[in-house]
């Protein structure tokens, strides 16, 4: 069976808890995504350990941001890892961004539009005024002139930014919940079945798959439910 389109964010406290929900969603799922907990923590390596045996996809999610020579000279650190996908942030602007791409050839540099935590009040305090689709799409469309082959908005945006950018870019979107999950500190988040539907192409989900009893259970069952939603 295909995996599904889903890169579960691995933000564990300790690299054996990393390691083991790795490996347990890693026969449904056709990502995992390391971030900055357990990247700060454990440098490098971790990536191994995640990638285990199987060698399953890794999204490295360091939403770099910084001036375009630092975040080249780190997009270069990292691109020796082979991570499949690499965050920036859309925000450092177009040099930034196109510095990590040429720092790093052979990985789909992501570029962050509006962090999925953000709601429109939010987004007018840091002087983001109107609805967040304007500043997604505005972000999204440099980001892609600018060298980006994947984008990360939520799922609220994701048909505006596919009409912006056409195809042939990867639309990432966190904020992501199952029916009657618990949002928790996200604001902009839509189910799966529904994300997927409206044009992402890999859904992150984090603490619905790894806070369950049972991880590998839970991806297997949302990877379920989308095979029959599409
Ligand atoms: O806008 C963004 C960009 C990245 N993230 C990351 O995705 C996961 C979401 O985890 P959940 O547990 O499903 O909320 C997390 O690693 C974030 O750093 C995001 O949420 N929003």
């Amino acid at each position: 069976m295909t995996p599904a389109p889903i890169a579960v964010a691995l933000d564990a406290p300790d690299l054996e808890t990393a390691a083991r929900w790795a490996s347990l969603v890693t026969p449904h799922v056709s990502t995992v995504k390391v971030g900055l907990e357990l990247y700060l923590r454990y440098g490098p390596d971790v990536i191994a350990s995640v990638r285990g045996a199987s060698g399953v996809r890794v999204f490295l999610d360091l939403k770099l941001h910084d001036i375009p020579n630092t975040v080249s000279g780190a997009a270069r650190a990292v691109a020796r890892l082979r991570p499949a996908i690499l965050t920036v942030h859309a925000g450092g602007g177009p040099a930034m961004i196109r510095a990590a791409v040429e720092a790093a050839p052979h990985t789909a540099i992501a570029a962050v539009t509006v962090l999925t935590s953000l709601d429109e009040a939010d987004l007018e305090r840091i002087g983001l005024r109107g609805p967040a689709d304007d500043a997604v799409r505005r972000l999204a469309a440099l980001s892609v002139e600018a060298g980006a082959t994947a984008l990360v908005c939520s799922p609220h945006e994701v048909s505006a930014v596919r009409r912006e950018v056409g195809d042939g870019i990867t639309l990432i979107t966190p904020g992501v919940r199952p029916a009657g999950a618990a949002v928790q500190d996200q604001a902009r988040v839509a189910t799966p079945e529904q994300a997927l539907a409206d044009g992402a192409d890999l859904l992150v989900i984090g603490r619905p798959i790894t806070g369950s009893p049972d991880p590998g259970a839970a991806a297997a069952a949302i990877a379920a439910s989308l095979r029959r939603a599409s």
